[in-house]
């Protein structure tokens, strides 16, 4: 194999185990200080866990554009996004990450066009909630953000 063949054949290598993440968005959206969850419908083995509203970031799609459009068609809102909270987190595999902002509602008041239910949370009743694992640390940093007491 000829030297530049054996260089390719290496970064071949390292691409290979090194795959940009999916990046998977969601919102935290805050009104009157009380947080909005979001129930899982489905999969069944996640059904009845609490996550933020949002989903997969399409090719080509800015994070922000994404968050927005993901609130649109499972929420039926308008949000505009704030600060991040916390930082990236892998999500199982991690052939993925999770990225969470802050979020106001702008326009539309938010129904469960795809989830099992909503509820509007104070920070100190966040943690009580069956959160999906990924979630947990950055639920954990917004209560503290927003005044809440995280143990
Ligand atoms: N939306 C959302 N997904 C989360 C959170 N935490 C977490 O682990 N996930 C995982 C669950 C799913 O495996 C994945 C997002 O999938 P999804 O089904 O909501 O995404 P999507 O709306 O783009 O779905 P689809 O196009 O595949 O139907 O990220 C969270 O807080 N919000």
């Amino acid at each position: 194999m000829s030297r530049s063949a054996e260089h390719l054949a290496r970064l071949t290598v390292v691409q290979t185990e090194s795959p940009i993440p999916a990046v998977i968005v969601g919102a935290a959206i805050v009104r009157d200080g009380l947080v909005l969850a979001c129930e899982r419908a489905a999969p069944a083995e996640v059904a009845g866990r609490w996550e933020f509203p949002g989903g997969k970031v399409d090719p080509g799609e800015a994070d922000e554009a994404a968050l927005i459009r993901e609130c649109e068609e499972e929420l039926g809102v308008t949000i505009k996004l704030g600060e991040r909270v916390g930082t990236d987190v892998p999500l199982g595999t991690r052939t993925a990450v999770l990225r969470v902002w802050q979020a106001s509602l702008v326009a539309g008041e938010p129904a469960p066009l795809e989830h099992a239910s909503l509820r509007w949370v104070a920070p100190d009743d966040l943690l009580d909630l069956d959160w999906l694992p990924a979630d947990l640390p950055i639920v954990t940093d917004l209560v503290r953000t927003l005044g809440g007491t995280a143990a």
